[in-house]
């Protein structure tokens, strides 16, 4: 593994992966998405801050996070009903880009508006970590942060724009990883602003 400043082994960012048009197109994706399944605004464990990112998923498992901890579950925790497919460009993606020969069964859906970021962290509560998690971005840039697998490393940061993916699997499925901030108005693709990042995971290992 390199030492930050550079990504660790494992780690890849695919600048402009997605086209406009194929930007475009993911964003009505995720319209349909929050439609079915609106934004909400998840607490934290044990005090429950609010998270300043907004969230939804698809897929048979979606990411929740309420007073008595993370978890994955089959279904919306405002409304109760079953959270709606991945969308097919999603899963092509995966399929492009994971090297891993099983379907992902979740897609986290965050919102950030102008002010929102999200805290150093690990993506661990998946019981398959062979797994790598596949990450899209859209609309306004952000200042993306990568460390390593040991709390308290050193971190490099880079800058995520519409269009990108980002991967974190083999030595890197584990990195910490979080978004500083957003660049308001950096990007034209989403009518009223903010970052849509979409985050593809395997949770269960396949039978
Ligand atoms: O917004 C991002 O690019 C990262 C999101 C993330 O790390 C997560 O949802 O676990
Ligand atoms: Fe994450």
């Amino acid at each position: 593994m390199t030492a930050p400043p550079y990504l660790p082994d494992g780690a890849r960012h695919l600048p402009g992966h997605f086209d406009r048009d194929a930007q475009a197109s993911l964003v009505e994706d995720v319209r349909s998405v929050v439609a079915a399944a609106p934004l909400y605004t998840p607490v934290m464990p044990r005090w429950g801050r609010p998270f300043s990112v907004r969230m939804t998923n698809c897929g048979a498992h979606g990411w929740v996070s309420d007073k008595s901890g993370y978890r994955y579950q089959p279904q919306h925790p405002v409304t109760g009903e079953a959270w709606p497919p991945i969308p097919e460009a999603l899963l092509a993606l995966w399929e492009e880009v994971a090297g891993y020969p099983h379907p992902p069964e979740a897609c986290l859906v965050n919102f950030y508006d102008d002010a929102a970021k999200m805290g150093l962290h690990q993506d661990k509560d998946e019981a398959d970590l062979d797994a790598p998690v596949v990450s899209v971005s859209l609309g306004d840039d952000c200042r993306f942060r990568v460390g390593g697998t040991e709390r308290g490393g050193p971190t490099a940061s880079i800058r995520l724009a519409s269009g990108d993916v980002f991967v974190l699997g083999g030595e890197a499925r584990l990195c910490h990883h979080g978004v500083d901030r957003i660049y308001p108005q950096t990007s034209t693709l989403l009518k009223n602003g903010g970052r849509i990042n979409l985050t593809l995971r395997r949770v269960t290992r396949p039978a």
